[in-house]
């Protein structure tokens, strides 16, 4: 497991404890400025937390080499710096140096549905495309390493496709969670993404967790009304009782 114990982070992460285990989708919500970019940072070992720690199973994430680390996890931050020149083939095999696997390089392009981008140069995509190449990059790296634990960190990883692009990203996401064990913490803004894709939610604001568990449990009206600030109608539909939304509603006259 990937485990936060009592983790601070300055005054952007006030005293959180979460696990991310193997084989589950952990969609982590919240406000702008909530913390959720600084919870993967720590959760990644990119950042040390100030008081409390980051571990992988029992070994704190700082004793562990660079190397070490990236057979076992990687990272889609939400501002990613690649040199915009490259092919999206040398972007995507940039993840598989470690471990030169041409198969698993091949299923995380079909993975992350990018056959038909790979001669065209990273400078020339759309968002949307370059959020997917940076996707099968991480995928890369990740598939083709032999360890047990693995896990996935994505900071909105959904942030610029469009609704059926977003929707299906996270089910094929849940596809890859559960066929490989691997592990995914994926910070969304679209809470609605997070009702249907995520095993589990973990609830941020102002850097404290207010709540973390299934997602029916987490996912409450009237707790992310409080959190949010918003007030919300929670849509169920007809035939499918599980098919939930949530939608916002203009705030009352005063
Ligand atoms: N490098 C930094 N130095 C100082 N403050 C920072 C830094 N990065 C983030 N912060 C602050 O920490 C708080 C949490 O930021 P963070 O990016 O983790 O939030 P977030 O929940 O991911 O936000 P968003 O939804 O807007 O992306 C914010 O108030 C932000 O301004």
């Amino acid at each position: 497991m990937l485990v936060l114990e009592h983790a601070s982070l300055r005054d952007r992460i006030e005293d959180v404890s979460l696990q991310l285990r193997p084989g589950e989708v952990l969609a982590l919500i919240g406000p702008n400025g909530a913390g959720k970019s600084s919870l993967l940072s720590l959760l990644s070992g990119l950042t040390m937390p100030d008081r409390g720690q980051a571990l992988l199973g029992d070994t704190p994430l700082r004793h562990l080499s660079a190397g070490h680390l990236a057979r076992h996890r990687a990272v889609l931050e939400q501002r990613t710096e690649v040199a915009t020149g490259f092919t999206v083939r040398e972007v995507i095999a940039m993840g598989s140096y470690l471990h030169g696997h041409a198969n698993t390089t091949a299923l995380a392009v079909a993975l992350a549905r990018v056959e038909g981008l790979l001669e065209r140069r990273l400078s020339t995509l759309s968002g949307g495309e370059t959020q997917r190449v940076l996707l099968a990059r991480a995928l890369a790296q990740l598939l083709g390493s032999t360890e047990s634990e693995r896990y996935l960190l994505l900071d909105e990883p959904t942030a610029a496709l469009d609704i059926g692009m977003a929707d299906g990203l996270m089910l094929q996401i849940g596809r890859i969670a559960k066929q490989h064990r691997i592990g995914v913490l994926a910070v969304v803004h679209d809470l609605n993404l997070g009702l249907r894709h995520a095993d589990r939610v973990a609830l941020l604001d102002r850097g404290h967790l207010v709540a973390c568990g299934p997602t029916a449990e987490v996912m409450q009206r009237s707790r992310l009304e409080e959190v949010y600030g918003v007030r919300l109608a929670e849509l169920i539909h007809d035939e499918h009782e599980d098919l939930r939304a949530f939608v916002p509603l203009p705030p009352h006259e005063s």
